[in-house]
């Protein structure tokens, strides 16, 4: 934004004031009568004696000058002060500088010209006046009373009560302090920064500062605060010389995913509250013109990896020296046009965010470390046989750059989480139709796999699905349509679904407990009939999928999270709406269907957990009991252990890779199951709700029968072992018997394989409606306290309070 010019048309240069009382940082612009004032920039007001001047923030350029205030008690934080034809808004006091001629003030002022903290401005607008009325002037100063509720507009934020600035503060910077060397960091964030941020700022400053440039992962859980503390480090960087550092940086380029622009533009106007906005969002081609011909003006360009993208020749054009990618994983093909055309910048200092560094295999980590620091890990074929052959050192090359922390860090500023996964029963059509496709089978996996999943969330989605793409010609798996007749003729009613049966109970609770909802699917049909039931129960429904304009997103999100009334329900897809989004306004989430990519299903879940958030979050993952859905929750167990972690990854985990043998396995119905993934835990609680470290006894009472067991198996090896002394002869007969045991060992291997990439279980306590006790609580702590709930067959439980 171009300076404003000095007026001095009523100023006499002769006549300068002398004098200083008082110096505030205030926000400047045109006096007008607009409900939400445009700030031109930052100023300082100086008060004098006699006179009050207005000058531009590195005080060489005065705007104005005006007459006294009455009483400098009024020029509290937030006032708005009107001085002729412009306007200010008080920031904060700052520390009188004293002029070379002085005028003695009167004894009272005298603690004006203290250091701070000497002065605690009154809190109270009647107390006596510290300066006393200087008269004078033509046009007398108008002091408006603060907007309400504008002096704080952080309040309430953090969840924290508002820390006091001390009356005089340096209104830039504060410093974050350890063993190491200080950072200064802005104060507008440093009141408010949690420890871990404070970490995170630190360990992307330092990999950063580097003369010749740097690179690093911040891989926060979701809702950490990442876009904070990539403000405060970038800021601090670009503030060399406050920071000791040379002038490395002076422009940083954030680009976003294009649904969270307004995001990191809402953030930032969040934190630099109504001061100068300090970046420039480009949100259509002609901005980047525009941008290339002013690109002094201001420290951060905010862009959507689409347009970087498409122009990335004039980016180049621009000196940047930082480098954010928000949802960094996006880059996570070292192949793909567009990492390849973000990586062309010539921009020495990368940082990439994401709370999902590696979703699939070791090839995409390569992809987003190569990606920060281009020269340091080699061919991708070397790191992966560094992978494979030395994991420690590469832990110790991924500590040095990448900076990963879990969502507990924060959990002591966060309400309680209850997470919960409910089995639900599969209704009869569902039940018969999963058994035909297990035996149907065909070479074409992953469209059945389609189906499987339709079917689990209503087996009507899955029949109008076949029926249209038969009536287009496309007879592919018409035979499937023979399965829907009769009695099994799906009508789209609730209870053909029973997860749509268990949702329909959730909602009515919500609604009566008073909390808003959100509702994830992945699937657009599926959100279709949810709204319908949603419409039905007389919900107001917001809905954000793919057909939502991005431009849009926000606004429907901010009228959701603002107008908190339990009428209103949120559907999002999970693909369109998982990342970046706040919706702290529902205390309630139901993942109606998971993913196979349990990042995904992470990064929607964790919408409702984040900063800002005050009601204990209760999130819902459905499952129809003992279908394909429970397979794909396994394998999301196996995977990572139901949260992102970097360690557990499987290579080559894609549903177009799966063996026969795995997809024999996905395929397989179990119908007479309460829960699957529990019996293949084979845990000992029962469905008691107990821990197995609660149910000791029972315990040792298994162990003493399986010594029991172990006893007969070895004594049939013996009889194994002297049989072949026995029978040589018949050497075909213990060749097989070899192979049996042989086949009987491998199988057990594999169960404990099973049962150990399932451990992760074990954090969480198994409830079934055999237990009615238990069950009953379980039901009424989730907040479902229905008397119609044979709709679920179990149910685990995990809550961040233990
Ligand atoms: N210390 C803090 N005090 C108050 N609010 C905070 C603080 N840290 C973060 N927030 C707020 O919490 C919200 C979540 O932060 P942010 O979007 O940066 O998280 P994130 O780690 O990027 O999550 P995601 O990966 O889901 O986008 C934001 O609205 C942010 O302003």
């Amino acid at each position: 934004m171009s300076r404003v010019p000095v007026q001095l048309d009523d100023y006499n240069g002769s006549d300068l004031p002398t004098g200083e009382i008082a110096r505030f940082q205030v926000l400047y612009g045109k006096t007008s009568t607009r409900k939400h004032k445009i700030w031109e920039g930052d100023g300082i007001l100086i008060l004098y004696s006699d006179c009050c001047l207005l000058k531009s923030d590195d005080e060489k350029d005065i705007i104005c000058r005006s007459a006294g205030v009455r009483r400098i008690d009024d020029l509290e934080d937030g006032r708005i002060v009107v001085l002729g034809s412009w306007s200010v808004e008080v920031q904060e006091r700052l520390e009188t500088k004293p002029t070379a001629v002085v005028k003695p003030v009167k004894a009272e002022h005298e603690n004006l010209n203290r250091k701070r903290p000497a002065i605690e401005l009154p809190e109270s607008p009647r107390a006596k006046p510290l300066i006393p009325v200087i008269q004078k002037f033509k046009s007398p100063i108008a002091i408006l009373p603060a907007k309400k509720g504008f002096k704080n507009p952080l309040l309430g934020m953090s969840g924290e009560p508002e820390q006091k600035l001390p009356a005089f503060c340096l209104n830039e910077q504060d410093v974050l302090q350890n063993q190491q060397s200080p950072i200064c960091v802005d104060q507008r964030f440093v009141k408010f920064l949690r420890p871990h941020q404070k970490d995170g700022i630190r360990f992307i400053f330092d990999k950063l500062k580097g003369e010749c440039g740097g690179g690093a992962i911040l891989a926060d859980d979701m809702g950490l605060g990442k876009s904070i503390q990539t403000m405060a480090a970038t800021w601090a960087l670009m503030r060399g010389a406050k920071n000791n550092i040379n002038n490395i940086a002076s422009k940083c380029l954030i680009i976003v995913p294009s649904s969270l622009v307004n995001n990191w533009k809402a953030e930032f106007n969040k934190w630099w509250r109504n001061m100068r906005f300090p970046a420039v969002v480009l949100k259509k081609p002609s901005d980047i013109d525009a941008y290339l011909s002013t690109q002094k003006s201001l420290p951060y360009l905010i862009i959507s990896y689409d347009m970087a993208s498409r122009y990335i020749q004039k980016l180049k054009a621009v000196r940047f020296d930082i480098l954010v990618c928000d949802e960094g994983h996006k880059l996570k093909n070292k192949d793909s046009k567009l990492r390849k055309g973000i990586a062309s910048l010539e921009i020495p200092r990368r940082l990439i965010l994401t709370g999902t560094p590696m979703q699939n295999d070791f090839e995409e980590l390569f992809s987003l470390l190569d990606f920060i620091r281009p020269t340091n890990f080699g061919t991708c074929a070397k790191f992966l046989k560094l992978c494979s052959e030395s994991p420690d050192k590469l832990n110790e090359m991924i500590d040095e750059c990448m900076l990963r922390r879990t969502a507990e860090v924060n959990q002591s500023h966060l309400p309680e989480k209850h997470e919960y996964i409910f089995f639900c029963k599969a209704s009869e059509i569902q039940q018969k139709v999963h058994e035909e496709i297990c035996d149907y089978m065909t070479g074409d996996a992953l469209s059945l796999i389609f189906y499987a999943r339709q079917l689990s969330n209503h087996p009507k989605l899955m029949y109008d699905n076949l029926l249209e793409k038969h009536e287009k010609g496309n007879k592919k798996h018409s035979s499937l349509l023979n399965h829907f007749s009769g009695k099994m003729m799906p009508t789209g009613g609730v209870k053909e679904s029973g997860k749509l049966s268990v949702l329909l109970e959730m909602l009515k609770c919500f609604r009566l407990l008073n909390e808003c909802a959100v509702i994830v699917s992945n699937f657009i049909e599926t959100l279709d009939m949810i709204e319908q039931l949603c419409s039905y129960l007389q919900f107001k429904v917001y809905r954000l999928d793919g057909k939502v304009a991005v431009q849009d997103r926000q606004k429907l999100v901010k009228q959701f999270n603002d107008v908190h009334d339990a009428h209103n329900v949120f559907l999002l897809s999970t693909k369109a709406g998982g990342v970046g989004l706040n919706l702290i306004g529902a205390s309630r989430l139901v993942l109606f269907d998971s993913d196979w990519n349990p990042a995904n299903d992470q990064q929607a879940m964790a919408r409702i957990w984040r900063d800002g958030q005050i009601r204990p979050c209760h999130i819902y993952r459905l499952v129809t009991t003992g279908t394909i859905e429970e397979k794909m929750l396994q394998r999301q167990i196996k995977k990572t252990g139901l949260g992102c972690v970097i360690d557990a990854i499987e290579v080559g985990d894609s549903v177009s890779t799966f063996s026969d043998e795995e997809l024999h396995d996905i395929f397989s119905f179990s119908p007479d199951t309460e829960c699957n993934t529990h019996d293949l835990c084979e845990c000992k609680c029962d469905g008691t709700g107990m821990f197995e470290s609660e149910i000791v006894d029972s315990d040792e009472e298994e162990e003493g029968n399986e010594e029991e067991d172990d006893d007969e198996t070895s004594f049939d090896d013996e009889q194994l072992e002297e049989d072949e002394d026995t029978f040589v002869a018949d050497s075909q007969v213990v060749r097989n018997e070899k192979e049996k045991s042989k086949k009987s060992e491998e199988i057990e291997e594999k169960d404990e394989e099973t049962r150990a990439s399932l451990a992760e279980l074990s954090r969480w306590r198994h409830f079934s409606p055999r237990h009615p006790d238990t069950w009953r609580h379980l039901l009424i702590n989730s907040g479902i306290s229905t008397q119609n709930d044979n709709e679920m067959s179990f149910a685990f439980y995990l809550t961040s309070q233990f």
